[in-house]
């Protein structure tokens, strides 16, 4: 018989976005507050018996095996071994727009540390998985750490925070959105002033913004519009660099309504914002 562990790969939302300086090394200071999803990809690790070590069940569209990040972070994490590994292969039901600002990527590369750490029985504890994490992307160690939280530096220093579990109406522009055009752009705004964090951020998050809106409304017509229409009935933000855009909603019908009238050519999603991530939820369900 083979044993195959289903987890979560959840979406990230940010809340607010605020850029505070450009470091010499041309990435930029950030401040944000990230919020999970209930909503996002499952990852699927079956174990093989007679193979040694991870392979995907199948590539994803547009990303070469090489630049997986469910391949680069089983990689990393095989390093820290000694001796052989047990065969596992990965199937994943992608569910989140790629390059849509909802953090997939990273997700999956969180799911895949916690995952392998489990199934490959390295006990390695959350700092050192966070840190392998860092080496994959800025987003990567809240999702391995698995609270909400404000984040400063490039996103790496993480206090956990516990804004007000809402209902979001997430929307995909139909444009793809690269998160170094955006950094790039000399319209940017570098210079937001910080903000002090409080170590539980309870404060509604709509009173601050995402620095990188202006920039990508004015490249992005198809954002721009999504933006104007779902503001009619709420605060609405762009996540990370887009395309996607949200709407706070008290009630999951609330939201419901709305998206129920959305434009035609619209994709998305209704989803609750979650404070402890979806994946540690299950790691916790399965000790
Ligand atoms: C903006 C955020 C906010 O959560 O999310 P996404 O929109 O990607 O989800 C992240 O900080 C994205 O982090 P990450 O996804 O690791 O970015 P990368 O792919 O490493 O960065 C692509 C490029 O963006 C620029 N970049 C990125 C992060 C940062 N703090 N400053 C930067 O200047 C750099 O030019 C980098 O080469
Ligand atoms: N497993 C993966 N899932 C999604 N994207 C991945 C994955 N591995 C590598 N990538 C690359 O990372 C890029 C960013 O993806 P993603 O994390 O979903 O978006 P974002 O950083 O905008 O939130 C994608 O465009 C893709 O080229």
């Amino acid at each position: 018989m083979t044993d195959t562990l289903t987890l979560p790969s959840p979406a990230k939302l940010n809340l607010f976005l605020h850029i505070t300086a450009r470091r010499a090394d041309g990435y930029h200071e950030l401040q944000t507050l990230f919020q999970f999803l209930d909503y996002g990809d499952d990852l699927h690790f079956t174990s093989v018996p007679g193979e040694h070590g991870a392979r995907l069940a199948h590539s994803l569209p547009g990303v070469s095996d090489a630049d997986n990040l469910i391949l680069k972070a089983a990689e990393l994490l095989a390093d820290k071994a000694s001796g052989p590994l047990p065969g596992v292969v990965i199937d994943i039901d992608k569910r989140l727009p790629m390059g849509g600002g909802l953090g997939g990527g990273s997700s999956n590369a969180a799911t895949t540390l916690l995952g392998l750490n489990r199934l490959w029985r390295l006990n390695l504890n959350i700092d050192t998985l966070a840190d392998i994490g860092l080496a994959l992307g800025a987003d990567v160690p809240v999702f391995v750490r698995g609270h909400a939280a404000f984040a400063e530096g490039v996103g790496e220093q993480l206090t956990p925070a516990t804004p007000p579990e809402d209902w979001y109406l997430v929307l995909k522009p139909a444009c793809e959105i690269s998160t170094r055009e955006i950094f790039c752009h000399e319209g940017l705004t570098r210079d937001t002033p910080k903000i002090k964090i409080r170590p539980a951020f309870e404060g509604d998050a709509s009173r601050y913004r995402n620095d990188c809106e202006d920039v990508v409304r004015k490249l992005y017509p198809e954002v721009n519009q999504s933006l104007e229409w779902l503001s009619q009935f709420g605060p609405a933000r762009l996540t990370g660099t887009g395309a996607c855009i949200f709407g706070r909603f008290p009630t999951e019908s609330a939201a419901r309504i709305i998206w129920e009238s959305k434009p035609s050519g619209i994709t998305g999603f209704v989803a609750k914002g979650v404070n402890q991530s979806p994946l540690h939820q299950k790691l916790t369900e399965l000790k």
